[in-house]
């Protein structure tokens, strides 16, 4: 037997429920997406108030991008993405939330028209990629952070091709891509090239125009949304 088989073998005989678990999250997970061909994942943070310019701001844009034909899919709670779930609602696209179980009281937004809840986040973070051609990132804390650098890890290794990642709110993002543009490319630890793997807008419109020409590109070159079979 192959070490990575024995590995595997006792693994299995040690955590055999969690093993279920997960692939039971991951069966309903694609089960219930299985007819998403156009979405968008929207992140932000969860603490944003209804009556914040940016909570208005993420409406917007989630019904601009509804009224193209693309689902909104976001993690279903509060702040920002009860803003893109309201805002798909608005135009009645599918307005999906990807809830997670947490320790305290949690439930799906208002405006979740298809929602699920997880107990594993990287269940959830593969359904964010796996039924989007896009992500659309709106200011937040490390939550947002870590969705975004997740994406951003996945299009620097090619294991997503040509999906746009737009930052919106471009002066609240100003000291995060100085730092990535100044420290990491100056000191070699990720490429000259990489930081334009980032998009900052500010106006629905234009996120709109960025998400339907990628999906053009996506289309025209895979067939579907860029998506490698490694994923
Ligand atoms: C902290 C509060 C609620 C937490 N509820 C969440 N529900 C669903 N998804 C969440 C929640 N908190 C974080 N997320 C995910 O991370 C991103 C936001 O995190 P941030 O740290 O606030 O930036 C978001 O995109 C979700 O996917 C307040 O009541």
């Amino acid at each position: 037997m192959l070490d990575d088989e024995l590995l595997c073998a006792g693994w299995k005989g040690v955590d055999p429920e969690r093993l279920a678990r997960i692939v039971s999250e991951l069966e309903r997970g694609f089960a219930a997406l299985a007819g998403v061909e156009r979405g968008v994942s929207i992140f932000g943070s969860a603490r944003t108030p209804a009556d914040h310019p940016t909570y208005v701001l993420a409406r917007e844009t989630a019904a601009c991008l509804g009224r193209a034909g693309f689902a909104v899919i976001t993690g279903g709670g509060p702040g920002i993405m009860e803003a893109a779930n309201r805002g798909a609602r608005d135009t009645g696209a599918l307005s999906i939330g990807l809830n997670i179980d947490l320790p305290y009281e949690q439930r799906l937004n208002d405006y979740v028209d298809l929602g699920l809840n997880f107990r594993y986040f990287f269940v959830r973070k593969l359904l964010f990629v796996r039924y989007a051609q896009a992500f659309v990132i709106f200011p937040g804390g490390f939550g947002t952070l870590d969705e975004m650098f997740e994406a951003l890890t996945l299009m620097q290794t090619g294991r997503i091709r040509h999906f746009p990642l737009i930052l919106v709110g471009s002066g609240r993002w100003a000291a995060l891509l100085d730092w990535i543009r100044g420290d990491l490319v100056t000191n070699g630890l990720i490429g000259a090239l990489d930081p334009d793997l980032i998009q900052v807008t500010e106006d629905p419109r234009e996120v709109c125009s960025i998400v339907e020409a990628a999906c053009r590109r996506q289309q025209q070159r895979y067939g579907g949304n860029g998506i490698a079979d490694e994923l």
